[in-house]
């Protein structure tokens, strides 16, 4: 079953086309040459921003899907986690950090999305992964590494495939129920593993005073990532339930089709 016959599922890149071209068949009589070009501009803008969104959310699906795949080969021929990490080290660091263009789509505007919301859920991301996790080998083997990102595995693959099929008009429903109602389970799951990570790493931190700039030195300013990622655990209260309460708003939106006003429309 796909659902790109009911006007209210078009993805919004075809509603902004469909709305230049509403001005177009307005104009197109009685419009000014200016108008025109304007909306001819317009029309093209969104036909490439759809063309680069297709190719990008394509590739992260297959991107998260080899990350999968070489997860699930890894524990049935090695039967334990401790390693796994390692394995797979360079996909996860390479697809993840591709995700920070997901910022620049909010802000140039082809995705209609907080350009905040995203950039809070990207940079904790690129933060656990090179700053937590790649840079101290001693947390690697733990099971709340494997947890956060087989969750946050799962998590892609059903939301770059959402976006994929939504923008070529043949989403299946069952993709589009598991983006809205996985959440509920993965979010959780996913800070879980996170902060269970973060806590893992304070003793390393503390003992090696990585990334840590002590008193004196000669720009006479002290830094101490110990307690910094003491805040940045203290940080999920504020910062999470907001993503997860978006998350919600976009699942009343979109499966029970109510019209929720975002504060920064
Ligand atoms: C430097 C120190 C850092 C300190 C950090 C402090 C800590 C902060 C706490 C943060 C906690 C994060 C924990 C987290 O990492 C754990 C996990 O992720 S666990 C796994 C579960 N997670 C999830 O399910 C969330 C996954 N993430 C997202 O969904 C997005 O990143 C999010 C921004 C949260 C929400 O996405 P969005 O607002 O875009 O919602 P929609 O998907 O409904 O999209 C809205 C519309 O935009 C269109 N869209 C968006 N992106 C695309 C795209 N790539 N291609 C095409 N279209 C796109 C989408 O179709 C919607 O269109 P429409 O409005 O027409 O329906």
């Amino acid at each position: 079953m796909t659902e790109h016959e009911t006007p209210q599922e078009t993805p919004q890149l075809c509603t902004r086309e469909a709305r230049a071209c509403g001005v177009m068949a307005s104009g197109e009589e009685d419009g000014s040459v200016e108008e025109k070009q304007t909306n001819n501009k317009k029309r093209t803008k969104g036909t490439i921003a759809t063309a680069w969104l297709t190719v990008y959310n394509i590739a992260m699906t297959a991107g998260w899907l080899v990350l999968a795949v070489s997860m699930v080969r890894f524990y049935l021929q090695k039967g334990t986690h401790k390693g796994l990490y390692k394995h797979i080290a360079r996909t996860l660091k390479c697809f993840q950090t591709f995700a920070l263009l997901e910022i620049g789509h909010c802000a140039i505007g082809i995705v209609r999305t907080s350009v905040i919301v995203t950039g809070v859920q990207v940079c904790s991301r690129i933060f656990m992964v090179w700053f937590i996790t790649n840079s101290i080998r001693q947390i690697q083997n733990e099971e709340s590494v494997i947890l956060f990102v087989v969750v946050w595995t799962v998590t892609e693959i059903t939301r770059y495939s959402f976006y994929t099929f939504n923008l070529i008009h043949h989403l299946p429903y069952f993709i589009k129920w598991a983006r809205y109602n996985m959440f509920i389970v993965m979010y959780p799951l996913g800070v879980v593993g996170e902060l269970l990570t973060i806590h893992a790493a304070l003793p390393y931190v503390r003992r090696s005073a990585m990334f840590s700039l002590r008193l004196p030195n000669k720009y006479n300013v002290s830094f101490d990532y110990y307690y910094f990622l003491i805040i940045v655990m203290l940080s999920y209260i504020p910062l999470f339930p907001q993503l997860f309460f978006h998350m919600l708003r976009q699942r009343r939106r979109v499966l029970h089709g109510e019209v929720i006003v975002e504060k920064d429309e």
